[in-house]
């Protein structure tokens, strides 16, 4: 298959099986007498269960964009709605692991009550939430460290509580960002293997932005390469490599090397200003 055989044409806005839909989605920022337009027009829809890459050059609006999704900014046009609800505040059904380990864990409970601090919050009762919590743990390889604290830990291993705590949310869509950026090359290849895991396991939903695209390649069935800002999409590839993917095997495969060049090449158009031909205007 050529690279160029990779814009997938069944995953129209609006799809029956989303679990979410982003319409029409416009940002701009403003205050202090300036604005910036950060988000010209966004329309995508994720099936259920997908686990979808966003890449794009820096300041494209990518956290924006997230931030949009999970509730946490308001949009200025345009709607995100996660299974048939407009999203107007975070939802419950949404998990956000930000880059910022060491800031999103509270470093003066232990990693078991870090994990366990949400499912209070959700009023799960308290042998539930023991069940819940040793599981979350166990599947991220941290059932030995629950009495630990946060800064006991090694900074991939807080990582791992963070998407601990998430997964124990139960959350429809998790959501990803930039998760990987301050561990070390190791740590990162064995963290992108416990998200394909937990993905395949759980059947979560995963929205991962990433800077670096072989991660988007390595992770994602799918991949939204987004253009320089004000955003759009410049173009939606289907990763069609196999779900059993290795670090050494998948990555070392011709197909892995075609669609890394060919997301690398994409960047670099987004970088010079490129839009996709029939980008619609902003809407006045
Ligand atoms: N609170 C804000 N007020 C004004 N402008 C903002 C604000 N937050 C972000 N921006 C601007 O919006 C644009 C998109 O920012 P955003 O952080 O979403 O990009 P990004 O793609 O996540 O960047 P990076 O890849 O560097 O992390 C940038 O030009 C940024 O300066």
């Amino acid at each position: 298959m050529s690279t160029t055989d990779t814009t997938d044409p069944t995953s129209p806005a609006g799809a029956a099986d989303a679990v979410l839909d982003v319409r029409g989605l416009q940002k701009t920022y403003t205050g202090q007498g300036r604005s910036v337009e950060a988000i010209r027009d966004l329309t995508f829809s994720v099936p259920r269960g997908q686990l979808v890459c966003i890449v794009g050059p820096s300041g494209a609006g990518k956290t924006t964009l997230l931030r949009c999704i999970a509730g946490l900014l308001d949009t200025t046009a345009g709607e995100i709605v996660l299974d048939g609800e407009t999203v107007t505040e975070p939802p419950r059904g949404m998990a956000v692991v930000f880059q910022e380990y060491g800031r999103s864990l509270f470093p003066w409970m232990t990693v078991r009550q870090n994990v366990e601090r949400p499912l209070i919050e959700r009023k799960v009762a308290a042998a539930e939430r023991r069940r819940i919590v040793s599981e979350a743990l166990e599947a991220v390889g941290l059932a030995d460290s629950g009495d630990a604290h946060p800064w006991q830990l090694s900074g991939g291993m807080q990582q791992r509580v963070a998407i601990a705590r998430a997964v124990a949310y139960e959350p429809k869509v998790l959501i990803m960002d930039e998760p990987f950026a301050a561990v070390d090359a190791q740590t990162r290849a064995d963290l992108e293997d416990l998200v394909r895991a937990l993905w395949q396991r759980l059947g979560v939903t995963v929205l991962f932005v990433t800077h670096d695209i072989d991660e988007s390649v390595y992770l994602g069935e799918r991949i939204l390469v987004l253009s320089n800002r004000p955003t759009v999409i410049l173009e939606d590839v289907v990763v069609d490599l196999p779900g059993d993917r290795d670090q050494l095997g998948t990555r070392s495969t011709p197909r892995f090397a075609e669609l890394r060049a060919h997301v690398y090449e994409l960047i670099q158009q987004a970088k010079q200003g490129h839009r996709p031909q029939d980008e619609p205007g902003p809407v006045s």
